[in-house]
């Protein structure tokens, strides 16, 4: 299926009408607010109290940034490393039973940066060892489906107003499969209040067995196939999908490679109808304010552009630590969950071009038990040329994105991806596949190197493309100048968000007028 890009409509083969994706808007920043909006961001995971990924990340800093214009307060589940974080929690609200969801309270956590977190206190859902969705063993928790059911549910009665926690938002931003029945119960209780449901990564859907609707206690309607519906599933996702007054994703690329069966993961259909009404938008992710090479705590030493010795201090470091041999090789990096979606597979498969042109690559990543193995098994068989770490670690990722001279991501698919904008402002040039946000934020043979194929041959190509600018120092120099100065950071990419917020307030704002 071929698809041209045109100034914001995608044309799926001659034959389909063209549909409209709402394009990337090109907006700045009023500079003052008549009023602060009420926003409620509802998500699984933030990189402040947990994370397994790019969506805490997200969850931490949009808030934070947007907090410059709106009052933007955050909604997470009470899981056992949050009530441990040492933030202290006030109680300031209850709610009851419903179905087979359980009664909660509602904590109040106030971070030193005047964040407000809403904690959802319900120890037989939330405390309990392991990570958001599972005992970290590649279990999934069985009662997921209650778990983020009681956190959609909650969030709807904050926006309902009767949590009694004094404060009321008027529009809710849910994000990804775990809060996507929140829209859905918004719209069950017959909340005017509009609500955005971003899409962090499609082929997380939260699919989970019909005969659970009563326990969840969803509708009959929600049953219906322009609803919840999914192969005979109710998927959470298409909750979230369905039932939003727009829907977003992480990139513009991304948001039409959705659109189509390659990347659609079955709701390519259901997706091209809400970009045909305009109710789809790509909005590029951003990184948040602490990715700064010359003041970053974490880093062994800071640098800035052309003083690269301090970049080599910290390769010194990584190459210390990951056990690989001290030489001043090009050094090539993975900070990545280790998933088929990224792609290590390629990597695997590029390792002996990286080995026999005499560079080194340090791998940090946990993940699907078997991928890990695979990485281990490579590291055995190149000693001091490829290292791995097999774990989470933050410090050592900032550590490996400053001292590496390229990071390596070929993902088969990228909603966004954060570990590009992450490794081109510390002057570590991205290797990656050209899909999603990485065709949006890398630019080919300027800023990093792109590939086409998800193929070794066409990964290996780009690689030793990297190898030969590795040679050249002032073309190495150049690039990573360039990289260094793209800064995607959050000041400017909330434009885009507070723009959709605005016309989602104001619609809603008329029909309030219309209906009363
Ligand atoms: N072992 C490790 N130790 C320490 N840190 C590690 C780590 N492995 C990964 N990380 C960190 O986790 C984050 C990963 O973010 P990404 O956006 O690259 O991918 P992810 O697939 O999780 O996110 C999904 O959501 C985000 C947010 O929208 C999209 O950008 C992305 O495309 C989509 O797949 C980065 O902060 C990275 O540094």
């Amino acid at each position: 299926m071929s698809i041209a890009v045109n100034a914001g409509s995608i044309r799926l083969n001659k034959t389909q009408p063209a549909i409209r994706l709402t394009p990337r808007p090109v907006l700045q920043v009023r500079s003052s607010h008549s009023e602060k909006k009420k926003i409620l961001f509802v998500t699984s995971e933030l990189t402040d109290l947990i994370k397994t990924g790019g969506l805490a990340d997200v969850s931490a800093a949009l808030p934070r940034a947007l907090g410059t214009l709106h009052d933007v307060r955050v909604l997470i589940p009470g899981y056992t490393q949050v009530l441990r974080s040492g933030h202290a929690i006030r109680v300031v609200g209850s709610l009851g039973a419903q179905a087979e969801i359980p009664a909660c309270r509602i904590g109040r956590m106030d971070m030193p940066d005047g964040l407000i977190i809403y904690v959802l206190i319900c120890p037989e859902l939330y405390e309990r060892d392991g990570n958001p969705y599972g005992d970290g063993h590649g279990n999934d928790w069985p009662d997921n489906p209650v778990r983020f059911a009681r956190l959609c549910l909650a969030a709807a009665e904050i926006a309902a107003g009767t949590a009694c926690i004094r404060w009321t938002p008027e529009l809710v931003h849910a994000h990804d499969w775990p809060t996507g029945l929140t829209p859905a119960y918004m719209h069950w209780r017959g909340l005017r209040t509009p609500s955005v449901f971003t899409i962090h990564n499609l082929a997380y859907q939260g699919n989970i067995d019909m005969s659970l609707r009563r326990a969840l206690a969803l509708p009959h309607e929600a049953c219906g196939v322009e609803r919840m519906e999914f192969y005979g599933k109710l998927s959470l996702l298409k909750a979230g999908i369905a039932y939003a007054s727009h829907v977003t994703t992480v990139s513009a690329t991304y948001a039409q490679e959705i659109t189509t069966e390659e990347f659609g993961c079955g709701m390519e259909g259901f997706l091209r109808m809400k970009a045909r009404q305009g109710l789809l938008s790509g909005l590029l992710n951003g990184i948040d304010e602490s990715w700064e090479p010359q003041s970053d705590p974490h880093l062994v030493r800071g640098f800035s552009a052309c003083d690269w010795q301090g970049k080599a201090a910290n390769a010194a470091y990584v190459r210390q630590a990951f056990g690989l041999e001290a030489d001043a090789s090009p050094l090539f990096a993975v900070v990545s969950r280790l998933v088929q979606q990224k792609g290590i597979d390629l990597t695997l498969g590029v390792a002996e071009t990286i080995v026999a042109n005499g560079g080194q690559l340090a791998i940090l990543g946990q993940g699907e038990p078997h991928i890990e193995e695979e990485v281990r098994e490579l590291a055995r068989r190149y000693p001091g040329r490829v290292a791995a770490h097999i774990g989470f670690n933050e410090l050592d990722a900032r550590r490996l994105f400053a001292g590496s001279d390229f990071l390596l991501m070929p993902s088969r698919y990228e909603p966004c991806g954060l570990s590009q904008m992450y490794a081109q402002r510390y002057a570590s040039l991205p290797i990656a596949r050209r899909t999603g946000g990485l065709a949006d934020s890398i630019e080919d043979g300027l800023t990093g190197f792109l590939f086409d194929q998800t193929s070794v041959d066409s990964y290996r190509h780009a690689v030793l493309r990297a190898l030969e600018i590795h040679q050249r120092p002032d073309l190495l120099c150049g690039m990573r100048c360039r990289a260094m100065a793209t800064g995607f950071f959050w000041r400017h990419a909330i434009a885009p968000y507070d723009h959709l917020y605005q016309q989602l307030l104001g619609v809603h704002r008329e029909v309030a007028h219309a209906i009363s």
